[in-house]
């Protein structure tokens, strides 16, 4: 915890009519209560509280009187003008408080001093505190049909009045149809107004957001977002996650809960979490970004068969693991990577990427010392220098993991040690196996077991990385694709008609963040730290009483 570092404000005030020492810091707002005695009470509720200034949601006046406290707004003043009652100033400070898993709430706390001018001081000095990098104007899009299709309802009862309460002001746009939040960004939304955007919906709505916003900056700086050499400007608009989705990763591994009001406090006060992007092209033609998975065969099918069922809501997802589980095709291919150099950390380390995240930081800088080097010498990080690897085989999944991809299904997520900002993405092998062994390595998601742990898993932490399917000889061939693709149907028809004649199909397609990619054979470059999350990292829970808590000083 913070010391308390040089007073603004100490003044005597009272809390629920006792006497407490209350001061205010550019770091912490503390309330002590004073004791007429030195002796410890040990009934009595705790007698000293700190909040960080950075944790205060907002502060409003109330005016109290004889005890009864009443809003500050212009009809009571006028009556006690006229009546000419004994009245007391008050104010209210609102702030965070931690919940079990990493959930947040709204606290608040009133303060009453006899001194009109003294309470006025206090409120404005605390304001004057809240400035910086707090949004004050946001663009908010909700996904009516997300999840369990309760976005909107989300949004206005939990999330709306909380922005009111801190005086932040939203432009809120429910779509109308897919893409619409995407379209509407990239070329419609005027984004010098705002200091944010917010997506309420699950992670599919927050690609629509990251494509419109990644795609509107690079044209806004000249940058041809088509290219897969060129370095990307990173976005200036940070987004805030409102979970109303059915999977949820990318607000569960950025924050450690899906939870709206939680992630509604950490966009009020501001937070900011940098986050990795993948681009995906084939071809040299983009295709889409991705900051959570990407993943061809396994998570690429129970995609692709889900869909079909989104009337099950976020129960199709179960329905449709078991079914390809049983399924069990696997697909052969050519992966390519270039392992990421100079960094630290590896896939299978004990760190944990939480808030504050030295490796974050550490890989992060390196990131942008080679990125001004790449600039100079374009050739430095090429196949010409020979580091690419190949692996080729037959594969039940390959999975691309920007994060650690942590979920309700899966606390520790596809790559437990994978990190939010670090500029790589952690490639997952699972070879061709048994049933009973790809089973053990799943089951592994949801214990604390080692998933990688298995004679038939690699995992390699890359920079870049290319997928090409056996079948797709020159991966320039469309039509082929096109073709393959037809024969895969009059296949899939046949393996229909006769479940035991064992034939797979040849392909299967990309989960790029829950939605289907249209191409199969890719080439992904992760660009680190491309856009940010009003968010912190996941926080690590205290072990035991803080020992620099500023009350015992
Ligand atoms: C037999 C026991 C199996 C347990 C396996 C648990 C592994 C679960 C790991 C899930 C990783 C999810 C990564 C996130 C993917 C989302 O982008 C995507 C789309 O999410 P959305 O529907 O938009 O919220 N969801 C899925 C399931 O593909
Ligand atoms: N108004 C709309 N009507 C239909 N689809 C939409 C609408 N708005 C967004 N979408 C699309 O819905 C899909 C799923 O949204 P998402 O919020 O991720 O929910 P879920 O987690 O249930 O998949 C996304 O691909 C998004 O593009
Ligand atoms: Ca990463």
């Amino acid at each position: 915890m913070e010391r308390p570092g040089r007073l603004l404000l100490q003044s005597e005030l009272r809390v629920r009519n006792a006497a407490y020492d209350v001061s205010l810091s550019r770091s912490l707002l503390i309330w002590k209560r004073r004791t007429s005695s030195p002796v410890y009470h040990p009934f009595r509720p705790s007698v000293c509280h700190s909040v960080p200034v950075s944790e205060i949601i907002s502060v409003r006046e109330e005016e109290e009187e004889n005890g009864s406290r009443q809003r500050d707004d212009g009809s009571w003043k006028k009556i006690r003008e006229r009546e000419g009652k004994d009245c007391r100033q008050a104010f209210t400070v609102l702030y965070v408080e931690r919940c079990r898993q990493h959930r947040w709430r709204c606290a608040e706390v009133t303060f009453t001093c006899s001194d009109e001018a003294v309470c006025q001081h206090w409120v404005s000095s605390i304001r004057e505190q809240l400035a910086t990098s707090r949004p004050k104007h946001l663009l908010v899009y909700i996904n009516p049909y997300g999840g369990k299709r309760q976005g909107k309802r989300i949004y206005e009862q939990k999330v709306a009045p909380l922005f009111t309460q801190a005086g932040i002001s939203t432009s809120v746009i429910v779509t109308e149809y897919a893409n619409h939040a995407r379209d509407h960004l990239k070329m419609e939304a005027e984004l010098k107004k705002f200091d944010g955007v917010v997506c309420v919906g699950g992670d599919g709505m927050f690609s629509e957001i990251i494509h419109g916003l990644i795609w509107r900056t690079q044209i806004d700086c000249g940058v041809d977002p088509n290219s897969p050499e060129e370095a990307l400007s990173p976005c200036s608009l940070r987004i805030g996650i409102i979970p109303a989705g059915s999977t949820d990763c990318i607000c569960f591994a950025s924050v450690g809960t899906n939870d709206p009001v939680t992630s509604a406090l950490h966009i009020i006060v501001g937070d900011s979490q940098p986050l990795d992007v993948c681009s995906v092209h084939h071809n040299n033609m983009f295709l889409r970004y991705s900051v959570s998975l990407l993943g061809y065969g396994f998570y690429g099918d129970v995609l692709s068969d889900s869909e079909r069922k989104r009337w099950m809501g976020p129960a199709r997802y179960d329905f449709s693991g078991l079914k390809m589980f049983l399924t069990h095709h696997y697909y052969e291919g050519t992966v390519s990577y270039l392992p990421a150099k100079g960094i630290i950390g590896t896939p299978r380390d004990a760190t944990r990427c939480r808030s504050g995240c030295v490796i974050c930081q550490h890989n992060g800088q390196l990131n942008s010392e080679r990125s001004e080097k790449y600039e100079m010498d374009e050739a430095s990080d090429s196949e010409s220098s020979g580091e690419w690897r190949t692996i080729r085989g037959k594969f039940l999944a390959i999975n691309a993991a920007s994060m650690s991809c942590a979920c309700p299904r899966s606390p520790k997520g596809l790559s437990p040690a994978a990190h939010l900002a670090d500029g790589t993405t952690d490639l997952i092998l699972v070879r061709k196996c048994s049933r009973f062994n790809f089973l053990r390595h799943l089951l592994r998601h949801t214990s604390k077991d080692d998933q990688f742990d298995l004679t038939f898993i690699e995992v390699h932490r890359v920079r870049r990385f290319r997928f090409m399917p056996r079948h797709c000889q020159s991966d320039s061939d469309l039509e082929l694709d096109l073709h393959e693709n037809s024969k895969r149907q009059i296949f899939s028809q046949i393996c229909k008609d006769h479940p035991a004649c064992g034939c797979a199909p040849a392909y299967s397609s990309w989960n790029c963040d829950g939605e289907i990619l249209t191409h199969t054979g890719i080439d992904v470059r992760v660009h680190g730290q491309l856009i940010k999350l009003f968010a912190r990292g996941i926080e690590e829970l205290p072990v035991f009483e803080d020992l620099s808590n500023p009350c015992a000083i």
